[in-house]
């Protein structure tokens, strides 16, 4: 390839019609281009054009797709234009959707890197890293094996979108340079029959392994990623739940690690509920927490909620008190058999209910416990019944209810129907976008709790800190920053800050978690102006000169 065709198919350096006269000349890229040279403002002016001549979101998410494979720049400047619109498309739910036809709709690698459990040896992981950052310095990375992505299940390779989404998140919201990332999945296998038995499919058509070999696998990875990329944050993302808190136990003290699952979703489903009980005048201390789906995401919001009781002056095990949790079984107990360990930490005792083997089901649960907040990790949909939620409204006046599970179809209730039950006294916030909803001459804004609220912030945080770890402090300050962003004096105001103010607030959790670390001394450089730290990480969507 000659040095003009690199250039104007390299994503990072490519800028299409925007290249400038001198450009064309010295890159030698006259003649390859038509003649009129646009703004980058002309460029995302077309590029939203052609979006909304797109009839489906998939097809929408398909075309900022090639834009994305095409231009980096182009892309980021179209999504700042229209972050709200663009999130539901590019990140959840839409990417949903392009999980599941992943394979069908293939173009491009979209420089992530694929490895595979088949050959996991250090040199082979650390080759394939070398070949997929392409000399670019990574210092985010993204990494998935696929086994529980969103609340889909099992998707093999395909959950790779995931990773690619959540750093496109990263660059919009917090402004982590794109070429400083690395998205990556760990191929060990699938338990899905359908892609095994597909042609098409682009991943290994073999079952899952969930022998030593997997986390020699991760293992290999998370070594060899560390060693090759120094200063790396490295965000597990979607793995499944038997798998998800060991690995994170396993490296937190030794790397800067994140799980966007356990942590991401514990401080946005805090910032939540402190957000909710700014607006109601309640206590953190006189809630009852009932968790709907104690899995990876369950146990992570119960565990950071009730670490915020300690930090309210609670004891561990008085905490702890607080907390309900319900899974298949229904209400855990400490004598059932097959806890995961985040659930043994939660389970109660039989001997507190006369009703002890009767607590099977939610809506029992709910009468028996009379919770005042609610929070849906169960991927079942409409689990949060009108009878449910009508029984939790009669012994609480501002009932506090998250249905969070991911996408769409999978959410436990929708925001309209929890204010319409409740007669507008829910506090309420959803996994997915919610439109306000309008009741009795009201319009109840409804906030986002997606951890795509908090992440970005976090991780543009700690890396502009040179932060040495991720500690509950950290974690602590990203979920209390968010306070005082909404105005909770007006009827109907959200209990998260909206998401058109994205770029804004994730801006202020970086600030609080760079603080943070700054505070704590667990940076690698001494850092005296924080805010500075923070802004000088920043990429912004802009040509930069070539030559
Ligand atoms: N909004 C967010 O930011 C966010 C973040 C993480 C996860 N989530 C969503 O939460 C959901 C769960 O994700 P996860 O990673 O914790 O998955 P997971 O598999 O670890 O946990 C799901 C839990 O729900 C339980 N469950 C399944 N069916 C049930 C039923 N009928 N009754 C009660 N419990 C049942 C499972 O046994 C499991 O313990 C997904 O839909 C995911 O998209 C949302
Ligand atoms: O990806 C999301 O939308 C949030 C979360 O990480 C999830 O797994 O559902
Ligand atoms: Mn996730």
């Amino acid at each position: 390839m000659t040095r003009s065709q690199e250039i104007v198919n390299n994503p990072f350096l490519n800028k299409g019609t925007a290249f400038s006269a001198t450009e064309r000349k010295d890159l030698h890229l006259e003649g390859m281009l038509p003649p009129r040279i646009q703004t980058l403002d002309q460029q995302t002016d077309r590029v939203y054009a052609q979006y909304q001549e797109m009839s489906t979101d998939l097809e929408k998410r398909m075309y900022l797709m090639s834009v994305f494979n095409e231009n980096r720049v182009l892309f980021y400047a179209t999504f700042a234009k229209h972050v709200s619109e663009f999130m539901p498309i590019v990140y959840d739910p839409t990417i949903a959707d392009s999980i599941e036809n992943y394979s069908r709709l293939y173009v491009n690698p979209q420089n992530a890197a694929y490895l595979s459990i088949n050959d996991h040896s250090r040199a082979t992981i650390r080759e394939s890293l070398i070949n997929a950052a392409e000399g670019r310095n990574v210092k985010l990375l993204v990494v998935t094996d696929g086994e529980g992505i969103l609340g889909i299940g099992d998707w093999g390779t395909q959950g790779i979108d995931i990773p690619v989404g959540k750093l496109m998140v990263y660059t919009a919201a917090a402004g982590i340079d794109p070429s400083e990332i690395l998205p990556v999945v760990l191929d060990a296998g699938t338990t899905r029959a359908s892609l095994k038995n597909d042609p098409l499919y682009v991943g290994l058509d073999q079952d899952r392994d969930y022998s030593e070999n997997y986390y020699e696998f991760v293992d290999n990875f998370v070594q060899e990623a560390e060693s090759l990329f120094p200063n790396l944050y490295l965000h597990f993302e979607d793995f499944g739940r038997a798998n998800a808190a060991k690995i994170l136990e396993k490296y937190q003290d030794q790397f800067l690690v994140f799980n966007d699952d356990i942590q991401g979703t514990g401080i946005i489903v805090l910032a939540g509920v402190l957000g909710a009980l700014n607006i109601s005048g309640e206590s953190m201390t006189d809630q009852k927490y009932l968790c709907f789906g104690a899995g990876t995401a369950g146990v992570g919001i119960a565990q950071r909620v009730a670490e915020e009781m300690v930090q309210a002056g609670l004891s561990e095990a008085e905490a702890k008190k607080h907390f309900y949790m319900v899974d298949k079984q229904g209400l855990l107990f400490d004598d059932m058999p097959d806890l995961t360990p985040g659930q043994q930490e939660f389970a109660r005792s039989r001997s507190e209910f006369d009703n002890a083997d009767e607590l099977t089901d939610l809506l029992s649960v709910v009468q028996a416990v009379h919770p005042t907040i609610m929070v849906g990790t169960s991927t079942v949909h409409g689990a949060f019944t009108q009878e449910v939620v009508t029984e939790m409204a009669a012994h609480t006046n501002r009932p506090i209810i998250l249905p969070i599970s991911n996408p769409t179809k999978l959410a436990e209730a929708t925001a309209a129907d929890l204010i319409k039950w409740t007669n507008g006294r829910a506090l309420v916030a959803t996994g997915v976008p919610s439109a306000p909803v309008e009741h009795d001459g009201v319009t109840y804004e409804i906030g986002q709790a997606n951890n795509a609220l908090v992440y970005p912030g976090i991780g543009l945080g700690a890396i502009a800190a040179t932060a040495t770890t991720l500690n509950d402090e950290m974690i602590s300050a990203a979920a209390h920053s968010l306070g005082g962003i909404v105005d909770s004096s007006k009827p109907g105001a959200a209990i998260l800050p909206p998401v058109e103010q994205l770029t804004e607030f994730s801006q202020t959790v970086a600030n609080a978690v760079a603080q943070s670390a700054v505070d704590q001394g667990v940076t690698r450089e001494q850092i005296s102006d924080v805010k500075a730290a923070v802004e000088a990480e920043k990429w912004y969507p802009v040509y930069r000169e070539l030559n």
